[in-house]
């Protein structure tokens, strides 16, 4: 009974997101961005940037005038990623600098590493992510969804936020834009289990990290709101896009998945012009607590507007990570 409901039906749940999305693209074109203003003298982090929609964020946060910083664990291809930007960009430069979402410690050295640098911080792209891992546990003990696509993130913009309010002001606030996924609609909080160690599923797994990331997003602007900081905090939505992020599929999945992808999944580039919209676009200047698809605000799941769930969520965080509450 418990493998039902704990492994069969996360997995029909995700399919079924996967189809709605799928059939939205059909039927409707990807967003175009509007005219961005330039971004000269602003510094962004883009988290996994080497490759897939946080290269091409990466790349057009770059292209209108932005210092990038793409931080991920895959050294030769940030760099390579940097190095293009850097060739394709008169405007704004790349660089790439180590972080592996998946140790705590490596995100508190990188922010150590960037603080000594003295930078500003005005864009925070919470972008990595994998999905469909088998059962596996990062150095600190947290399942590997959880920790990659949230936690980590949780951990890093916490130790960034004083940056984030320093950097912004009334009129020109600091963003941080969380990459969740219409999956998060199938996703549960199995708060008494968010390791998933009683029952595994990585369908379940995924689903969960980006229910998170949304309970993440609301609740950190209304802290932002209530505190009257300069610092907006908004979860977006890509749809379905062709990425390395489907390579964990099992063989029939991807076979079935490639003429799909070909015909109906977006390409990195517009998967990430809601990312680039949210982090740049003036229409967006001092909105907060969104959840964006397609270029629109939109309503995420009854579940992620739980204000309880979101504390129990955010303090449970705070204690697996080793922080104190604010
Ligand atoms: N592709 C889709 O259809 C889709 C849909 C909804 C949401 N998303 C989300 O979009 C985000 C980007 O994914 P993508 O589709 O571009 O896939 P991708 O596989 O191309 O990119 C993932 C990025 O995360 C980085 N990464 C992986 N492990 C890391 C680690 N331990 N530390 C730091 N960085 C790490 C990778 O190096 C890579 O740069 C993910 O959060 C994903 O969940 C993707």
């Amino acid at each position: 009974m418990m493998w039902l409901q704990q492994v069969v039906l996360p997995l029909i749940r995700l399919y079924m997101c996967g189809i709605k999305v799928l059939l939205y693209q059909m039927f409707n074109r990807s967003f175009t961005l509007p005219v961005l203003p330039t971004q000269n003298g602003r510094v962004a982090i883009v988290t996994g940037g080497t490759r897939g929609m946080g290269l091409e964020t990466a790349r057009r946060l770059a292209s209108l005038g932005m210092h990038v910083i793409i931080a991920g664990n895959e050294r030769e291809e940030g760099t390579e990623a940097a190095r293009k930007i850097n060739e394709e960009s008169h405007e704004g430069r790349a660089e790439f600098m180590f972080m592996d979402l998946t140790s705590l410690k490596s995100v508190k050295q990188f922010v150590q590493t960037f603080r000594n640098r003295g930078l500003p911080l005005h864009v925070l792209v919470n972008n990595a992510g994998t999905m469909l891992i088998s059962e596996t546990q990062t150095e600190d003990g947290f399942e590997f969804h959880f920790c990659l696509n949230y936690l980590g993130h949780f951990l890093l913009t916490n130790l960034l936020l004083d940056l984030l309010k320093r950097s912004g002001r009334q009129g020109c606030c600091s963003r941080v834009i969380n990459m969740s996924s219409a999956t998060h609609f199938s996703g549960v909080l199995q708060m008494d289990d968010l390791n998933r160690r009683i029952c595994y599923s990585s369908h379940g797994a995924y689903s969960q990290s980006k229910l998170a990331l949304v309970l993440f997003t609301y609740h950190l602007q209304e802290q932002l709101t209530a505190g009257g900081f300069p610092v907006t905090v908004n979860a977006v939505d890509p749809g379905m896009v062709d990425t390395a992020l489907y390579d964990n599929l099992s063989s029939l999945a991807k076979l079935l998945k490639r003429p799909v992808a070909k015909i109906l999944f977006r390409t990195p580039a517009e998967g990430a012009s809601v990312t680039v919209y949210a982090a740049a676009a003036s229409e967006m200047e001092g909105v907060g607590g969104c959840y964006l698809y397609n270029g629109e605000k939109t309503q995420s799941s009854d579940l992620s507007y739980d204000p309880e769930l979101q504390v129990e969520l955010w303090k449970k965080s705070c204690e697996l990570v080793g922080l104190q509450e604010a």
